[in-house]
């Protein structure tokens, strides 16, 4: 796992990706540690991208921190509805209007559907300028700001058209989890617990243990959630950037819960409550299989459900469900991939599953949810 130091009041994790390696701060108050932004930024022109709901809240205080630049500042609609390359044009009719350059740098100050979105942009104005994370969200703390898959959605599948971009740093400030509302909180929860599942078995059991802690947002549970997520995040990134096979597994969940928010139009459902119905479907199919245990099945699903979360989909038939999955970007030669479990703490990529087991664990569910 990459190294951790400090050098500011909190942590900082690295992303080793050799001439592109960046760190991820994390910390309280970060957003006001100016001097932590002007190292990583090149240029003299900045444009804050946010949405409507994290600009009267933090985006002044980023802007503070940020005098002395050429700086623009953008302002997007919030949702996940809104995260389409209809929105990108706004962003880069700003760019165009300010006369920004190749040399400009975009700053996403926002959780995952601004980063995502930002970061797109990012990769593809000019060709491509810098980019930095201001993630504010936990889920965005703890997964998206890292790694550098940016993108939109397609009405008919999630993430469908983007880029790798990776950012010059990522300044995770934890006091913006203040104001986070709890079933965004919740969300977040969910790809911590991807971690645990997927590899970090010691963390799977912390989490199960000191969950409580977890949801009332005690500061030092917090650092180490945030910290500990990215660490696990920046191992599976810097072995495998591109996912040509190993980060397919931060994949846990997101064939089955892409397709739920595709279903829903990217309103109803948050990514983390879909991604953890995913994982509960991910590790029944796995324990129908006898990949794990029942017992370890039923613990994912207590953990699932103690973090607030939903572990049963919207009335979907298993048709329908089945139909959306098959748009997943794993998918090759018209056979889906899917990330299953073989334990708690390891799981494989892989088309070598039962068939007929997918198909009984969707109607499972399906059944169960009310149809
Ligand atoms: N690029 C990646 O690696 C990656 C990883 C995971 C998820 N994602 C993407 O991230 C998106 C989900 O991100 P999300 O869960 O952060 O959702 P989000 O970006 O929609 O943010 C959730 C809500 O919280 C609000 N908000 C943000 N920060 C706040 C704060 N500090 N206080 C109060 N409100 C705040 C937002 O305005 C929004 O209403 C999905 O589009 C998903 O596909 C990308
Ligand atoms: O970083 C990754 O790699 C991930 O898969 C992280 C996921 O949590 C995230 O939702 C990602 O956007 C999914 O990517 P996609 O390629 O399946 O669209
Ligand atoms: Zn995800």
């Amino acid at each position: 796992m990459p190294n951790r130091q400090t050098n500011h009041s909190g942590h900082t994790v690295h992303v080793d990706l050799k001439d592109r390696s960046y760190p991820i701060y994390i910390g309280q108050g970060l957003l006001e540690k100016a001097e932590l932004l002007h190292r990583h930024i090149p240029g003299t022109q900045v444009l804050v991208v946010t949405n409507e709901t994290v600009a009267p809240l933090y985006l002044e205080r980023v802007c503070a921190a940020l005098a002395g630049f050429d700086l623009g500042r953008v302002i997007l609609p919030d949702g996940e509805q809104h995260k389409t390359l209809e929105t990108t044009t706004r962003i880069y009719d700003a760019l165009i209007d300010q006369g920004f350059n190749r040399s400009a740098t975009l700053v996403g100050l926002g959780g995952g559907v601004v980063g995502d979105i930002t970061g797109f942009v990012a990769a593809t104005y000019q060709r491509g300028v810098h980019f930095i994370q201001i993630p504010t969200t936990l889920l965005a703390l703890v997964d998206s700001a890292v790694g550098g898959k940016t993108g939109v959605n397609h009405p008919r599948g999630k993430n469908m058209i983007g880029a790798f971009h990776q950012p010059r740093c990522v300044l995770a400030d934890t006091a913006t989890l203040s104001t986070l509302p709890e079933r965004e909180f919740r969300a977040g929860i969910a790809e911590i617990i991807k971690y645990g599942l997927i590899q970090d078995y010691a963390f799977f059991q912390w989490l199960e243990r000191q969950l409580a802690q977890v949801l009332a947002r005690d500061p030092a549970a917090l650092m180490y959630i945030i910290e500990q997520s990215c660490r696990n995040k920046a191992y599976v990134v810097a072995a495998d950037e591109r996912e040509s096979g190993q980060r397919a597994l931060l994949n846990l969940g997101h064939t089955f819960g892409h397709a739920i928010e595709t279903a829903t139009g990217y309103r109803e459902w948050l990514h983390g409550e879909a991604v953890a119905v995913g994982m509960c479907m991910a590790a029944h199919l796995s324990a129908s299989m006898g990949w794990m245990t029942a017992k370890a099945f039923e613990r994912t699903e207590a953990l699932i459900q103690a973090a607030g979360l939903p572990v049963l989909p919207p009335p979907l038939s298993p048709g329908a469900l089945r139909k959306l999955m098959a748009i997943d970007k794993k998918a090759t030669g018209g056979r889906l991939r899917l990330v299953l479990l073989e334990g708690i703490g390891s799981a494989v990529v892989t088309e070598a599953f039962d068939d007929q087991a997918l198909t009984a664990t969707l109607e499972h569910f399906t059944a169960a949810a009310g149809r």
